[in-house]
């Protein structure tokens, strides 16, 4: 009688449609762990005619979305009620309901997740705003070089590359890479339903201490990311003393926002500044990695990406500035992001009150799951979805076309980002990254397959094995990087070595003193650039490459110290012209 009660109770039918649940498991038996989002898309194809179906699992209510209109109805105009998370269960207070302040996108909608999400997307807009301070130029270079040299080894470069730009933000330092990026993939891991068996068997997580290995792990790795994250800013700190910081996020922090910011205190601002560097690796490793793959298979869109880039930048390395003119580039970007999404079961929200959709009870706590898999297999809108092709975003007739073409495709908006108030903060960055990174690629390299040396046959770059943690990338393969030319080759490492060699000097003479009494001064002016409304208070610091363009900035850079020094002596009478009688006399003895 209880089990038949149990069934009838968790297969009411004022509940929304899905497959049948069994009680107390729900649906957890037929579920796999691996590639989750196929199973979710096929069963959204039995039940979800109107968008949405739901599920249980052990006791945890899911509603999955399949319609991104759905998604817009009830994560962004009803996103009042429908922006909270749900617990992770083998991280310690994930939401922070008990104050641990640690993980912002994982926060429950409360004080520490409103206030950091704005420092956050502070932060981000300003980087942006000021074109990331070379900083991706910087390592893209620094990349090129590394996959001339170790092509082999190209999987870990390329994450490096992206923890990099993230360290040299963060704490201006590219050599904090391994560390943060070991501590990124522990963090991600430990957070996916495919991590530890905790996430999914949660009863398992309140077994005592001495019976239970995945908490003790947990404290350790928690522990010493926390650490970790506390030294940079106590390191920042103590350089900044010292005169020895230039300017990132942390010396940001620590100089200005302290001082407005609502932040409690060091423990918090350790943490949004260690979450933001990590946050910004796994991310967009995904779709880089996932780029390789598409354009290894359709070298006629490599071919095309390659004439535009050679086109359009006059044979120089493609920089922000040329995205306007690089439309194809961009679909083949975002084409890449819809073939192969790289979070693709969505981030869950959790509805914060009792609801009514659509003639259907959700209960407070459900689980909202915008299935990212689906919204970007909807034949309607993306027609022939599961082959990769650029041309629906760049061809008149297709529904996800769209004018003007120095503007769109963009990656921005799309669902991947996810929704409401909890969408990505880090759409823009991305974006910029994948332009700055992919450009560089097609202006250096042709990606083939990799050749048996035995056979002569190419070696398969599969499309379809990646793991299956809550953010993806592809299982390890092997390629080739053919540079396009020995003068490319050549000019990739020049471009290198002139970089490093800027670099070094840029840091010598800022610890000699050029640059180091800004944080002694107090604020700095910001510094108009290029004439083209960009500001930073950072970039005489960051100038770092013996580009064009960058020498350019440089010259306006010097020509504006000159104006302010002579506007300088002029307003400074003793200076230049005898006292007059109206000009003040200064007692030299006494002054
Ligand atoms: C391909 C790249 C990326 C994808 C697909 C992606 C996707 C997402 C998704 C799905 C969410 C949750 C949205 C929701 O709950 O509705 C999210 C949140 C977030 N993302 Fe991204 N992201 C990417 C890159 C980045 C980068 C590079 C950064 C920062 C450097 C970043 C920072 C954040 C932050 C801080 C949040 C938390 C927002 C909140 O909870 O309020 N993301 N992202």
């Amino acid at each position: 009688y209880q089990m038949l009660k149990a069934y009838r109770q968790i297969n009411d039918p004022k509940s929304p449609p899905g497959p049948v649940q069994l009680p107390y498991v729900g649906r957890i038996h037929d579920l796999p762990i691996e590639f989750m989002w196929i199973k979710l898309k096929e069963w959204g194809d039995v039940y979800a005619q109107t968008g949405f179906y739901r599920t249980t699992m052990l006791g945890a209510n899911f509603l999955v979305l399949t319609d991104e209109k759905i998604a817009e109805e009830l994560l962004v105009k009803k996103a009042k009620f429908n922006s909270d998370r749900p617990v992770i269960r083998s991280l310690f207070d994930s939401k922070s309901t008990y104050g641990s302040m640690e993980y912002l996108p994982l926060m429950g909608k409360n004080e520490y997740w409103a206030r950091q999400r704005k420092l956050t997307h502070s932060y981000l807009t300003e980087a942006s705003n000021a074109r990331y301070y070379n900083v991706m130029y910087f390592e893209c270079k620094r990349w090129l070089a590394r996959l001339i040299e170790d092509p082999d080894n190209f999987q870990a470069i390329l994450e490096d590359m992206c923890s990099k730009v993230m360290c040299q933000l963060t704490w201006d330092d590219p050599e904090l890479s391994t560390y943060c990026t070991k501590s990124a993939w522990g963090l991600l891991r430990q957070m996916s339903p495919a991590g530890p068996i905790t996430n999914v068997l949660t009863p398992l997580w309140h077994l005592p201490w001495h019976l239970n290995p995945w908490k003790r792990a947990e404290r350790k790795r928690h522990d010493e990311q926390q650490d970790w994250w506390m030294e940079r800013l106590t390191t920042t700190r103590e350089k900044m003393a010292k005169g020895e910081m230039r300017p990132c996020f942390t010396r940001q922090y620590l100089e200005k926002t302290s001082k407005k910011t609502t932040l409690s205190g060091d423990y918090e601002a350790s943490c949004v500044l260690g979450m933001l560097a990590l946050v910004g690796i796994f991310t967009v490793v995904g779709p880089l990695s996932y780029y390789l793959v598409a354009m290894i298979h359709h070298p006629k869109w490599q071919e095309a990406v390659q004439r535009e880039v050679d086109e359009k930048c006059n044979g120089r390395l493609p920089t922000l500035e040329d995205a306007p003119n690089l439309p194809i580039l961009r679909a083949c970007i975002k084409e890449t992001m819809r073939w192969r999404p790289n979070v693709p079961t969505g981030v869950a929200h959790e509805t914060e009150a009792d609801d009514i959709f659509r003639g259907y009870f959700i209960p407070k706590g459900t689980r909202i799951l915008p299935l990212d898999w689906a919204f970007l297999r909807n034949c309607d809108k993306y027609p022939d979805p599961d082959s990769f092709r650029p041309e629906r975003w760049l061809e008149p007739g297709w529904p996800t076309y769209q004018e003007p073409l120095t503007q769109f495709p963009t990656i921005k908006g799309m669902t991947s980002f996810g929704w409401g108030q909890r969408q990505c903060l880090g759409q823009t960055l991305t974006q910029d990254e994948l332009i700055v990174a992919c450009g560089a690629l097609a202006w250096a390299f042709t990606l083939k397959p990799k050749t048996d040396p035995k056979t002569g046959a190419a070696l398969p770059v599969p499309t379809d094995k990646s793991n299956s943690l809550l953010i993806i990338r592809p299982d390890p393969f092997s390629m080739a990087f053919e540079p396009r030319s020995e003068k490319r080759k050549e000019e990739a490492l020049r471009l290198w070595s002139q970089a490093e060699r800027d670099d070094i000097a840029a840091r010598k003479a800022f610890l000699e003193g050029l640059g180091n009494d800004r944080g002694e001064k107090g604020e700095p002016e910001a510094v108009p650039i290029n004439g083209n409304g960009v500001k930073t208070d950072w970039l005489c610091n960051k100038m770092r490459d013996g580009d064009k363009e960058r020498q350019n900035v440089s010259l306006d850079r010097l020509e504006q110290l000159k104006q302010d020094i002579l506007i300088h002596i002029k307003s400074v009478p003793d200076l230049h012209a005898e006292p007059t009688p109206t000009a003040p006399i200064i007692n030299r003895s006494t002054s």
